[in-house]
């Protein structure tokens, strides 16, 4: 990305909509280090999350240095240098099916203090982190959300979910697979050497993960400063899989806590575990439910489908005790998103798309090839012979974008029309990606 993303400036319109209010809509350049301090701890206080540390500032710093930092400050206010209102946004790598992955603008740290809610501040924000997104020339933007009322009226749409699973490991009895490769311990050194490149092959493969970033993979093996949480606080195991060429498969960090008196009852969190192939999976997998002194396995940020439970004698032991839309997708360019994935079938469609940002809105003649491949055009007219021809808005296209929502479901929600007859099921066809999207990380 050639142009200068971090500094691209918020649109009068944002600035003079909040000067209205009293209130005052700034970038935060990364050489304002007080700036961005004073940022980080706002954004903090905006999710509940205790004082930053000084040390803890400090890495913060340095993991926010390429992002667009936005605050919103009331200049009345006794704490006149905490931001009422936070923002960050940056590209970032998506994997979509089947192809190279897409650079979207990612939305992140939006908060907006309790003493300032519900005045169109985070509206402001978000409407503006769009038109800077398209600026920046990212034709969607993606965020993880803590809530899922707050984004869809920006035309965000669900895309890819997670899931919480809970394994009593005791009576689960591992039945799958025993691959003849190596599950061995390796040093935090070793895991962010080897973790970073099993994950991007792992990646490459699977809709909606995106790039992680340096300090994301020194969170997950406990190499940050102090957290509160007393799992993160345990010493993070890692280990890798070795394939039977000795080449790196699959990589898994976990953290293990029991009662001091009961040795034998621990809970094993996973903290995260990535394969690039089948038996990496299972050799990993394996190998944590058969760990002694453990009955507990929990692990979050899992895929909705996960393979697990087909591994073991009795497939309740893993139950999915959460499982929620996680990834949130916005289009903001039609054309160049719908172009940058592959299909699984041949067709033509024509999607009326409604947007009522109005950045969207319009008639798109959507044709794919037999290879998976697709261009578009608009269109105006009658509907081309033969092409199917739907109505939807922005952010229910958002959630069919990576393939794991059912256009006939969200037909028969009432979300999506058809003006053709089986429109919702020939884009289903087509739109259908034979992994299930997930995401396994926040950002
Ligand atoms: C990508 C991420 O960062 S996810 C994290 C989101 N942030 C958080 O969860 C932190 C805690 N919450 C907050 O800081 C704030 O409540 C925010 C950012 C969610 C909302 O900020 P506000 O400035 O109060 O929102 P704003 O006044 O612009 O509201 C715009 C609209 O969203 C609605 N809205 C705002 N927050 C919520 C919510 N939590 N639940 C449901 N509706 C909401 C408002 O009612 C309003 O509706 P309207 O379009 O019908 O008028």
């Amino acid at each position: 990305m050639s142009i200068d993303f971090a500094r691209i400036p918020h649109s009068a319109a944002a600035v003079d909509n909040l000067a209205t209010s009293g209130l005052r809509l700034s970038l935060i350049p990364k050489e304002d280090t007080l700036g961005r301090a004073a940022w980080l701890q706002a954004d903090a206080q905006g999710f509940h999350e205790a004082e930053h540390s000084p040390a803890k500032v400090t890495e913060l710093l340095e993991a926010c240095a390429p992002h667009r930092v936005t605050g919103v400050w009331d200049d009345s206010a006794e704490r006149a240098g905490l931001p009422i209102a936070t923002a960050r946004s940056w590209p970032m790598a998506l994997s979509v099916p089947g192809a190279t992955p897409v650079t979207a603008w990612a939305i992140s740290s939006v908060t907006v203090a309790p003493t300032h809610r519900r005045r169109g501040i985070a509206r402001t924000l978000l409407t503006s982190e769009l038109l800077t997104a398209r600026e920046a020339g990212c034709s969607i933007a993606m965020l993880t959300v803590t809530e899922a009322t707050i984004y869809g009226r920006y035309g965000f749409g669900p895309a890819a979910w997670a899931a919480r699973w809970e394994i009593a490991t005791a009576g689960a009895n591992w039945v799958g697979s025993r691959p003849a490769g190596r599950v061995q311990f390796i040093t935090a050194e070793s895991a962010l050497r080897s973790g970073p490149e099993v994950y991007e092959r792992a990646r490459a493969a699977t809709p909606g993960e995106v790039e992680l970033s340096p300090y994301w993979w020194k969170v997950l093996l406990g190499l940050n400063s102090a957290s509160t949480d007393e799992a993160a606080n345990s010493t993070v195991r890692a280990v890798r899989y070795d394939d039977e060429d000795g080449v790196a498969q699959g990589i898994a960090f976990y953290t293990v806590t029991a009662d001091e008196q009961v040795m034998a009852n621990g809970t094993l969190t996973l903290k995260f575990l990535v394969s690039a192939t089948d038996d990496a999976y299972a050799a990993l997998w394996q190998f944590l439910i058969e760990i002694d002194l453990v009955c507990t396995i929990n692990a979050p940020l899992r895929a909705v489908d996960e393979p697990l439970p087909w591994q073991l004698r009795d497939g309740r032991a893993a139950h999915k005790v959460g499982e929620r839309d996680h990834l949130w997708l916005r289009i903001i360019d039609v054309p160049a998103t719908l172009t940058a994935r592959r299909y699984s079938h041949p067709d033509e469609f024509l999607l009326t798309i409604t947007d009522t940002l109005g950045l969207a809105n319009g008639n798109v003649l959507l044709t794919i090839a037999e290879d998976g491949s697709a261009t578009t055009c608009a269109h105006t007219g009658a509907v081309p012979h033969g092409a199917a021809h739907l109505t939807l808005t922005i952010a229910d296209l958002g959630s069919l974008y990576l393939g794991g929502v059912n256009a006939e479901t969200l037909a028969s929600a009432g979300r999506l029309w058809e003006h053709t007859p089986h429109a919702a099921a020939r884009l289903e066809r087509s739109f259908h990606s034979t992994v299930t999207p997930r995401t396994g990380s926040w950002f």
